[in-house]
């Protein structure tokens, strides 16, 4: 049974498809906090095609990619701001439609790679209190650009929950609740890549437009 005092979600969604330019399958879901795994978000050309953008970036310059020296993630991440891209705007298009949310509130789609060892430590998207950020991040959805052979997955340690790569599906889960407490639960990370190479696309929306 669904509780009356169930909070409002800001991912509209129900029943198993997601009608965008692509039928999108709605395969398992949490209630709340909301997390919701989704398949057939991306073609395996847009997977590869994201993946190819970044790469590339990296080769051009250094610049847009940090190769993150802290303990918390240990992948290599950075901004697709690709907006001239056919495919990354089709891409974001799609994606705003899923979290139900303008793309302007949109931080640009991020791109993280992971090779063996490598992982992302249980943390929060949302900035705490203490930061003063006023715009803060309501929702994510990450999106898998490759199936990884072992390792990798995305958990969810209070919950006890973890979702495994599967390229071309994502996980997507908000923390917009007026009880901080399901927000905290939201919590996440990447497991470390045992075997294989994990490529992910994170877009993480804003409350109010970031343009
Ligand atoms: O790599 C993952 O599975 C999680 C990525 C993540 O937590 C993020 O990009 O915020
Ligand atoms: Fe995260």
């Amino acid at each position: 049974m669904i509780a009356e005092n169930k909070e409002q979600t800001i991912f509209h969604h129900v029943g198993k498809k997601i009608m965008t330019d692509r039928e999108i399958d709605i395969v398992a879901r949490i209630e709340e906090p909301l997390i919701v795994v989704l398949g057939n978000v991306l073609s395996d050309e847009e997977c590869d095609e994201l993946i190819r953008l970044a790469a590339d970036k990296v080769k051009r310059s250094k610049i847009g990619t940090t190769r993150e020296e802290n303990e918390l993630r240990t992948s290599s991440s950075m901004f697709i701001d690709d907006s001239e891209n056919l495919i990354v705007a089709r891409v974001k298009k799609r994606v705003s439609a899923v979290m139900n949310i303008p793309i302007e509130h949109g931080e640009g789609l991020q791109i993280l790679r992971y090779t063996p060892g490598q992982q992302y430590r249980a943390h929060h998207d949302f900035f705490s209190a203490e930061s003063k950020v006023t715009n803060n991040r309501i929702s994510t959805l990450v999106m898998y650009l490759t199936d990884v052979e072992q390792g990798g997955e995305t958990f969810f340690p209070q919950l006890k929950f973890s979702v495994s790569p599967r390229k071309g599906m994502a996980v997507y889960f908000e923390y917009f609740y007026s009880d901080q407490m399901l927000n905290d639960l939201t919590l996440h990370g990447g497991a470390p890549v045992v075997e294989g190479e994990k490529w992910v696309a994170t877009q993480w929306m804003r409350k109010q437009s970031v343009m």
